[in-house]
């Protein structure tokens, strides 16, 4: 059985790729069914017309029929049709018996399809590795900081406050001593809100020289040079879309910035530093101060009006002292994390709890949380039986006569105050020693004594 022209013919005609023939110098002999269908040109307009001419009329971007008479070779390329069709082209030279190009013919292949399909895949599996870095972090954060632990009155007063305010969108002022776990909550009320599986962004507000704050609350817009194309970095503020905004020591922030976030919180919108178009805001807004933020607004601290927007619903944690059913409770828990991450169970005997249960705390659960992993390290048996330090084993009780104990209290939390606050500004143990008139070994150690984090400049991110 032997096939006919007319079979071929057929054949090319119900082809479902498209055939594209041309003759040596790529004028289009013809084409078939499939090449109408794909490119939505008609025959009549195409038919004796040159590759070159449909090049330069925009009908593809490029011509392989053009490549392969050039080169002399079959050529394949992604060739973009001005329909927005993408498509996979294969240009075959047929030689004379000479050696010179007698046609070129073209296989043309729809692949839009599969773009659109190939592009779904990048984008499920770029979602799929953030799940997955979502899931790493949660498991992380779970090993790493266990259970709320609220069993004190006083804490769980603060819990349920918390629970109630949780499902709102109400911003949130959260008073309370460093260390007695601000961030910690604000993460509680965002894991318990409506927006939990959206980012939790937090932004240490004394972190930062004015300047680069800017850039990192508001993002910034500049002009590439080498492609005339602007660069658009995102700040915080956009980061944060859909989630929570943290402000940790909120009344730290410069003036400048506290107008520009407050003009953003009353529009909804904020400007990128360099840009002008308006980015909308999409977030929840928490915020954390150690001072009252009243008095703060009294001094001119804070600005009334950034006052009024993120002191809307105020919680105030107890220091870890007012709370000390909760100490033994701690300390065991911090234990069981070290002995997750070290893999080695070790005890605490009931007298050293009670001592725990009864020291000063003024550094609050940071300084705890310190202790025990101290308390964990030295340990040489299946038990810690002793091993505080003098200040961490001077009893409440021991504090002296009650005038006494509220004297040096007093004067422990001025001077915890003027740290923290030197700290937010000057961000460097060498920094605050010059500003306060004290060694720099002095501030390291006041810093360790309150439990200040000496914070290291970089890109705050998300918690
Ligand atoms: N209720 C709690 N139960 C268990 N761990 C807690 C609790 N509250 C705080 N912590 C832990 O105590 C430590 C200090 O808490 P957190 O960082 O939230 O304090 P903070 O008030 O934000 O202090 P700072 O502003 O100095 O960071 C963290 O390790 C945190 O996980």
């Amino acid at each position: 059985m032997t096939v006919s022209l007319s079979d071929i013919t057929r054949a090319v005609e119900s082809s479902y790729d498209g055939i594209w023939i041309t003759d040596a110098i790529g004028t289009t002999l013809f084409i078939n069914e499939a090449i109408c269908r794909i490119t939505r040109l008609k025959r009549e307009n195409v038919v004796g017309l040159n590759m070159r001419t449909l090049v330069e009329r925009g009908m593809f971007d490029v011509s392989a029929t053009l490549l392969a008479l050039e080169k002399q070779d079959v050529v394949t390329i992604l060739q973009h049709v001005s329909t927005g069709v993408e498509t996979i082209v294969t240009a075959t030279p047929v030689f004379n018996t000479d050696g010179t190009i007698d046609k070129v013919i073209s296989n043309v292949r729809d692949i839009t399809e599969l773009s659109a399909l190939k592009e779904k895949l990048e984008r499920a599996e770029a979602r799929n590795l953030a799940y997955q870095n979502e899931i790493a972090r949660l498991k992380s954060r779970l090993e790493e900081d266990g259970k709320l632990i609220a069993e004190d009155q006083t804490m769980q007063s603060v819990m349920r406050q918390a629970e109630r305010i949780a499902a709102f969108e109400t911003p949130v002022l959260l008073h309370g001593e460093p260390g007695s776990g601000r961030h910690r909550l604000a993460r509680w009320i965002h894991d318990h809100s409506e927006r939990r599986r959206q980012p939790f962004i937090k932004l240490g507000c004394g972190a930062l020289p004015e300047e680069r704050l800017e850039r990192e609350l508001f993002g910034s817009e500049e002009i590439d040079d080498t492609q005339g194309a602007a660069r658009v970095r995102p700040g915080l503020l956009e980061l944060a879309r859909g989630g929570t905004l943290y402000l940790e020591d909120i009344a730290a922030l410069p003036v400048a910035i506290q107008m520009k976030l407050a003009n953003a919180f009353s529009c909804g919108v904020h400007y990128r530093h360099g840009g002008d178009k308006p980015v909308e805001l999409d977030l929840r807004v928490l915020s954390s101060s150690t001072d009252d933020l009243d008095q703060q607004r009294r001094n001119g601290g804070i600005r009334n009006d950034l006052y009024y927007q993120v002191n809307v619903y105020r919680i105030d944690i107890p220091p870890l002292r007012r709370r000390r059913k909760d100490i033994p409770l701690l300390a065991r828990q911090f234990l069981d994390q070290l002995a997750k991450r070290y893999g080695k169970k070790i005890g605490i005997s009931t007298a050293l709890l009670a001592k725990l249960r009864d020291a000063p705390w003024n550094g609050n659960i940071r300084e705890l949380r310190n202790t025990m992993e101290r308390l964990y390290v030295n340990s040489e048996g299946q038990t810690i039986v002793s091993g505080l330090s003098p200040a961490e084993g001077a009893t409440h009780a021991a504090e002296g006569t009650p005038e006494e104990a509220s004297l040096k209290r007093i004067l422990e939390d001025t001077e915890r105050r003027v740290l923290q606050q030197a700290y937010s500004r000057y961000e460097t143990t060498y920094g605050v020693a010059n500003a306060l008139g004290i060694s720099q070994t002095s501030a390291v150690r006041k810093a360790r004594k309150y439990a200040i984090k000496v914070r290291q400049p970089g890109r705050p991110g998300v918690a």
